[in-house]
């Protein structure tokens, strides 16, 4: 930390947390640190507790019962653990099952059933996967998403697609039939979005004919007896082959569980340099200097950034297409998690961040101009890839044109990397607090790295400000009023 003026911190592996543009003189200053530093003791001595026991102080589940916080076991793959050898095996069995055999998976579900499961998407497969032919694709299958959203056309645009697919495939090979494999995945496993648009698209696949063979696998919850998901006694009688989102998991920490690794098991993403990268996470986490704990420090100045100077809007931009995905999981983490009326003695304190996402350059001609001259009330959090598989350098095409000359003979990276440092340091001038996370590569274990870290972030700014960082009560509200409307609707 601290070299040539810069406040960061870097882990072994690469992967760094510089918060030069949030911490100093004219933003958080370390009298703040000072200022909260018994209450950052005893976050952390709260998130030791959480790993060691799964209690949270005043969780309690949506029945209001007791309920145990276990997404920090995930990373650790042991026996008796929620991922297991047995677990990861068995994933791995899928996965070699589905591969040179199943022609397209749909992937159904919404949140947190859904928001990670695109991220490993996008950063594995990238925007083309879908029109590569089996073998670019490793022979593993084609991959769509769908119960993210109720859209008609959508919806019926997805089915009609894959008909398509099947037709062209019988047309080539008339004796072999088109194998589309649903994995549903719910949490409660009744969940509006994702069960109305799975049985659309079950009963139109299904009676399609013969050449669609259709398979089902579930991913809920595993409890039997009264606590059983509709999802899973469903599955049970039809025989679907059932994963599982264990207890005390959070959709919007369940990446790292059955319900993320499920889709990493079908695009052959490397479950286990994932979980690693998790693991190093969590393993970096467990000092409580909070110069050496990115989580800790991440939370702790994003807090003050708020609490003392009105910066409650963060604003997630990474600078990579592929990530806008991770910024729409973050949305979730942060609003779901601090987005909070009272804490935890019951006291209304209306908390949370409100989280925005952006990607650079893109949004730089666009949310930029509000970044720069709006309300100072934001913090940015950009995202760097530090090295690129493919590179691009800008050639010189026509040199007449001056301009275009200019910019010639330069990386398309370096061109993206000094976009993002203009916008941080036109941000810094105003005194507009912006931080930078850098990650090595964009692989699968900077990016167990990075997600890890995130989940953990907000487990202890929930401890700063003494909000329940594991529930949501907020959505019921509108649930409430929308069963009997629904029942309302039912067409005769
Ligand atoms: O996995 P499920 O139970 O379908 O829930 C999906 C999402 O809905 C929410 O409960 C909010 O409505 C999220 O917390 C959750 O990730």
């Amino acid at each position: 930390m601290n070299q040539n003026n810069k406040q960061t911190l870097t882990l072994a592996s690469g992967f760094t947390f510089d918060y030069t543009n949030l911490y100093g003189d004219d933003k958080v200053t370390e009298k703040d640190i000072a200022a909260i530093e018994s209450r950052l003791t005893a976050a952390h001595r709260a998130i030791e507790h959480m790993r060691a026991t799964g209690e949270v102080r005043g969780h309690l589940s949506k029945d209001g019962l007791p309920e145990k916080v276990l997404f920090t076991q995930l990373p650790y793959v042991r026996e008796g653990n929620l991922n297991s050898p047995s677990s990861l095996e068995r994933l791995q069995a899928f996965s070699r099952s589905i591969r040179n055999n199943i022609d397209a998976v749909i992937s159904f579900g919404i949140g947190g059933s859904f928001l990670g499961n695109k991220v490993l998407f996008d950063v594995h497969c990238g925007e083309f996967w879908n029109s590569k032919t089996a073998e670019a694709r490793n022979g593993y299958p084609k991959l769509y998403f769908s119960g993210n959203n109720m859209d008609p056309r959508r919806t019926t645009e997805l089915i009609g697609h894959i008909e398509t697919e099947a037709r062209i495939k019988t047309l080539h090979s008339p004796n072999t039939a088109y194998k589309v494999m649903l994995v549903v995945i719910s949490k409660s496993g009744s969940t509006l979005d994702t069960m109305s648009t799975f049985m659309v698209a079950y009963d139109k696949l299904k009676k399609i004919g013969p050449h669609i063979i259709v398979e089902v696998v579930a991913v809920t919850d595993p409890a039997a007896g009264s606590g059983e998901t509709l999802l899973h006694k469903l599955a049970a009688g039809q025989g679907w082959p059932m994963f599982s989102v264990p207890d005390g998991v959070g959709g919007r920490f369940s990446v790292f569980s059955e319900v993320g690794l499920i889709t990493a098991a079908c695009i052959g993403l490397d479950i286990e340099k994932f979980l690693a990268g998790a693991r190093a996470m969590d393993e970096a986490c467990l000092t409580d200097n909070i110069r050496h704990n990115p989580a800790m420090l991440n939370a702790a100045l994003k807090y003050l950034a708020a609490e003392k100077y009105g910066r409650d809007i963060e604003v997630f931009m990474p600078y990579a297409d592929y990530l806008k995905s991770l910024a729409e999981w973050y949305i979730q983490l942060l609003a779901e998690s601090l987005g909070k009326r009272t804490d935890r003695s019951g006291r209304e304190v209306f908390y949370g961040r409100t989280p925005i996402a952006a990607v650079g350059t893109t949004d730089m001609h666009a949310q930029t101009q509000q970044h720069q001259d709006g309300k100072k009330d934001k913090v940015v959090q950009f995202i760097k890839v530090a090295e690129w598989d493919d590179d691009p350098v800008i050639p010189n095409v026509f040199p007449g044109a001056a301009k275009l000359a200019e910019i010639s003979s330069i990386r398309l990276s370096q061109a993206l990397d000094a976009a993002r440092e203009a916008n941080a340091a036109a941000l810094t001038s105003d005194q507009r607090f912006n931080a930078t996370i850098v990650l090595p590569r964009l692989n699968a274990y900077h990016l167990g790295e990075l997600l890890y870290l995130l989940a953990l972030s907000v487990a202890y700014e929930g401890e700063l400000a003494d909000v329940d960082a594991f529930d949501q009560p907020g959505v019921e509200t509108y649930k409430r009023i929308l069963g009997p409307r629904l029942k309302e609707l039912k067409i005769q």
